[in-house]
């Protein structure tokens, strides 16, 4: 058993995939930055199922994966902290309030969002065709067909879905709310990389200064502040059931602060917009470049349409396109590290690896996606991998279809939700969003590369360990014959 700060075997570092020595250290800090992948890979593989450290973003971090990682998820988190890290990264106690930083406020809000989880994908669907059809509206028709950049489609579609599931109608559809919210997420990006370059005891005063680079928090504000007012004016329970009301009904008070809820409203908008994006740009990715796949899986969603809708049970059917999402993820994982630690007191693992108080710990995560121990075939994109993998195990005796290789569920070799007490809790919904939005897409346009790529998924972008979809890369969309019932949907929700 791993010992918090004593042990009676031999206490050692973990050993260091790069020289730390003075004056190469820093060779090994630029080689971290340009090589990520490959030295993450190199580690794992000089050290597969153990610990090792590495060099990342001008610090040492201990990385760490099997039975360690197991060690990791049942340390107390007064021990290895996943809030702390967070906070230090963001900067929240400064930026938002000791609300966000020590109580966490965000977290009952996303519990709440579960619960209303079949509410929330009304209003998702709803909105699905409107954020759609204004996406494609900015680009030129050319016999039919519209050409648009994959990832912005994408970013934007969330956005919109995700600022009518949190905020409601009108604001959700009000463009200069939406340029204010980016420009208060890019202030507050740019602030917290300002504040961690002062020492911790002088960062409050920092923040205190007038800003060349923008007060987090305060473009949003106007609009908000009136929002709120109407929101008030409303009799409790008439209010919408949405984000703001929840967070209103926790910020109980005769004079709400403006700030706090919009930088709640960010934190949990930033969570939750950037790496549902990715991961819808991603399998978009995958679509286009396996076209094979798609009337597979629109005959899937056929099948399991509600009197001609998409519902929350009809969702829950589409194992192939369930499996088609998982199979994007495991392949262009959003990044190569889960699980973020910091230890707050000295951390001794079973083998006497010691970690000491401040340094931070993650566990591998793409390396294990691709290894042949734990998937097939890791490097080929399978799409109905998942799909088969639940139905095998139907085949060998299980009595129903296993959950356990749905979307939404994490392991030890899918580690893209994180793991143990702080694995995702935004999963659902992130899950319903994007498998809604896909389902719409493919039920109702024919979607496919421009010819110039020549059948070839355009090439990810990978920075500092994180993959993205490649930002330019377009893909075209036409209407469906069939789909003139959602015409229709559009145009009276435009008249209206
Ligand atoms: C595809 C989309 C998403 C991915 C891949 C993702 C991934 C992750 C990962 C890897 C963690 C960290 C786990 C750890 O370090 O132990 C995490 C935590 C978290 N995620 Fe997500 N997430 C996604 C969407 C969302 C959404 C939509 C929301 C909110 C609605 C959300 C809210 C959170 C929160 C609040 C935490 C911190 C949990 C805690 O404090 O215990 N995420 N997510």
């Amino acid at each position: 058993m791993p010992n918090e700060t004593k042990s009676s075997i031999y206490q050692h570092e973990p050993p260091y995939i790069a020289p730390a020595g003075f004056g190469v250290s820093l060779i090994s800090h630029v080689r971290s930055l340009l090589w990520t992948d490959g030295m993450l890979q190199q580690g794992y593989e000089q050290h597969p199922g153990g610990i090792f450290k590495m060099p990342a973003m001008g610090g040492w971090v201990t990385i760490v994966s099997g039975k360690y990682l197991d060690e990791v998820l049942r340390a107390p988190e007064a021990t290895l902290s996943f809030h702390e890290k967070l906070n230090r990264i963001l900067q929240l106690e400064h930026l938002i309030g000791p609300q966000m930083s020590q109580d966490q406020i965000h977290l009952p809000l996303i519990k709440i969002l579960n619960r209303n989880i079949d509410l929330v994908h009304a209003e998702i669907a709803d909105e699905t065709p409107f954020a759609i059809e204004l996406e494609l509206s900015k680009a030129a028709m050319t016999d039919g067909w519209t050409e648009v950049k994959c990832f912005e489609t994408a970013y934007n579609c969330i956005l919109r879905l995700n600022l009518r599931a949190f905020m409601g109608l009108p604001l959700c559809r009000d463009d200069e709310w939406m340029k204010a919210i980016n420009k208060d997420g890019l202030d507050f990006a740019l602030r917290t990389v300002i504040l961690r370059m002062f020492p911790k005891a002088r960062r409050g005063s920092a923040n205190m200064y007038p800003s060349k680079f923008g007060i987090p928090f305060r473009a949003a504000t106007k609009s908000l502040a009136e929002v709120i007012q109407q929101r008030l004016s409303i009799p409790e329970e008439e209010r919408p059931n949405n984000l703001l009301t929840w967070i209103l009904s926790r910020l109980p008070g005769e004079e709400p602060d403006v700030h706090l809820i919009n930088g709640i409203f960010q934190i949990i908008n930033m969570v939750s917009l950037n790496n549902t994006a990715m991961t819808l740009g991603h399998a978009l990715f995958y679509l286009v470049a396996n076209p094979e796949c798609i009337d597979i899986i629109r005959e899937e969603i056929h099948d399991s349409l509600e009197g001609g809708d998409i519902t929350r049970d009809s969702l829950n059917q589409m194992h192939k396109l369930d499996s088609f999402i998982r199979e994007s993820l495991r392949h262009a994982g959003l990044s190569n590290l889960s699980i973020l630690r910091v230890a707050l007191k000295d951390f001794v693992f079973s083998d006497g690896t010691r970690v000491s108080a401040g340094e931070s710990i993650q566990a591998i995560a793409k390396p294990i996606h691709l290894d042949s121990n734990y998937y097939d075939d890791p490097n080929e994109f399978k799409p109905w991998r998942f799909y088969d993998m639940a139905h095998a195990e139907v085949d060998e005796g299980s009595a129903q279809l296993t959950d356990k290789y749905d979307l939404v569920e994490p392991s030890n070799e899918f580690l893209i939700w994180g793991l143990g007490k702080h694995t995702c809790p935004g999963r659902w919904y992130a899950a319903m969003e994007i498998k809604h939005l896909m389902a719409y897409m493919i039920l109702n346009y024919d979607i496919k590369l421009p010819d110039s790529a020549k059948g070839k998924r355009p090439a990810n972008l990978h920075v500092l360990g994180v993959c993205l979809p490649n930002r330019s890369a377009k893909i075209l969309f036409k209407r469906r014959e069939n789909s003139g019932r959602f015409v229709l949907q559009f145009v009276f929700m435009f008249v209206v």
